[in-house]
């Protein structure tokens, strides 16, 4: 069956927002965030949103906000003008056929098909992806001020709030003795009101991370993530296998290939799910089908993405029977400024998902105009 609707236009937009303090990882100092997000009108006046997000330029992944832009301005949007939207998983086979990598940039696109469809339909996202299990999904905050007092004062008023109690930790920038002190001291604060892990975003060596787990783990921390080097995965396996901690892979998943080559060797306990570094939503979804069949817990994981990318991994989520470790869908709350009509809805240490069509969001477009970069 043909469609007579076709795909309009496809525009990227550009949009720095400063951080609400410095944002400290052992690969950059976010002091603001760059969100990339793309709309497709269709010619039925339905309009879908996605973003292709990513973390410090190109200090966290291979593509930046610049060339995820221009790579789907000059190479896919072409490819996609004038096509049926509706036939979503068709299009994205022909922008994966003819497109190498960039995964951030088809996760943006295959995420403004999908929100379009189900809007169109009348659905929840979710329900493209077999339907919720959940409406609320817990939601981590990363303590990555640099600065240890300010570190537990922001857990305290978090707490107080009842926003958050999982508290992500970012080190590596320092030794492995003073990052452990500033995470024991934070997690004695704490005591049995938070859930504490790591992430030290790769800047550990296997013996190091060793040494930093085994401590860690006297200090009660719940779980370490990505403490080595991406493409390690024998010393992955071998942090896993020495069961002193849980560990989870991160930048170690590059989408399903990835996940397939972790968990075949049980070199990981949790993997973060990320739709952007999944290259999208199915490759996400395929990620944690692999990991469940697998026995490998999962974890909501973030690109730091604004509204647009956080709610469609939630939408994503909330259909994970499984979610063992919750999500860090916290992005757009780090950010100072506010893209939709109607911010997201965070409460009782979740996030709350709407029923509405597609993503469930109202993108502010003339807010979003003014606050783009110029061209
Ligand atoms: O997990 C990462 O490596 C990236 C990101 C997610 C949360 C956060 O603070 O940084
Ligand atoms: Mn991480």
């Amino acid at each position: 069956m043909t469609s007579q609707v076709k795909i309009q236009t496809v525009d990227t937009l550009l949009v720095d927002v400063p951080t609400i303090r410095p944002h400290r990882l052992s690969v950059a100092t976010m002091n603001h965030q760059t969100l990339v997000l793309v709309r497709i009108r269709c010619t039925d006046d339905i309009t879908g949103w996605g973003e292709g997000t990513t973390i410090g330029g190109l200090a966290y992944g291979e593509e930046s906000p610049e060339s995820i832009k221009v790579n789907i301005d000059t190479y896919i949007a072409p490819m996609l003008v004038g096509q049926d939207p509706s036939r979503v998983a068709h299009l994205m086979s022909q922008v994966q056929e003819r497109i190498q990598g960039n995964r951030f940039a088809r996760c943006a696109i295959e995420t403004a098909l999908y929100d379009a469809q189900a809007r169109r339909l009348g659905v929840p996202l979710s329900e493209l992806f077999g339907g919720r299990v959940r409406d609320r999904i817990p939601v981590a905050w990363t303590l990555a001020s640099g600065d240890t007092a300010r570190d537990i004062a922001e857990a305290e008023r978090m707490l107080d709030l009842r926003r958050h109690d999982i508290f992500k930790l970012k080190i590596g920038l320092r030794t492995v003795r003073d990052d452990v002190a500033h995470v024991a001291a934070i997690k004695r604060a704490l005591g049995d009101r938070a859930s504490v892990r790591i992430d030290a975003n790769q800047a550990w060596s296997v013996t190091q991370a060793l040494t930093g787990m085994a401590m860690l783990a006297d200090a009660g921390v719940d779980m370490v993530e990505q403490p080595i080097v991406a493409h390690d995965r024998i010393g992955l396996k071998r942090l896993t296998d020495a069961n002193i901690i849980p560990v989870m892979a991160d930048e170690s998943l590059h989408g399903p290939r990835d996940a397939f080559l972790v968990a075949s060797q049980q070199a990981a306990d949790i993997f973060a799910v990320k739709i952007n570094q999944s290259g999208g939503l199915r490759g996400a979804a395929q990620v944690a089908a692999i990991a469940q069949a697998a026995n490998i817990e999962l974890y909501g994981g973030t690109m730091l993405e604004g509204a647009v990318g956080t709610m469609a991994s939630a939408q994503l989520f909330s259909t994970f029977h499984e979610l063992a470790w919750g999500t860090e869908l916290f992005g757009p709350l780090l950010l100072t400024q506010e893209i939709l009509r109607e911010p997201l809805h965070y409460s009782d240490f979740s996030l709350v998902l709407p029923r509405s069509p597609g993503l469930g969001l109202e993108i502010d477009e003339d807010r979003l105009m003014h606050l783009q970069r110029a061209r």
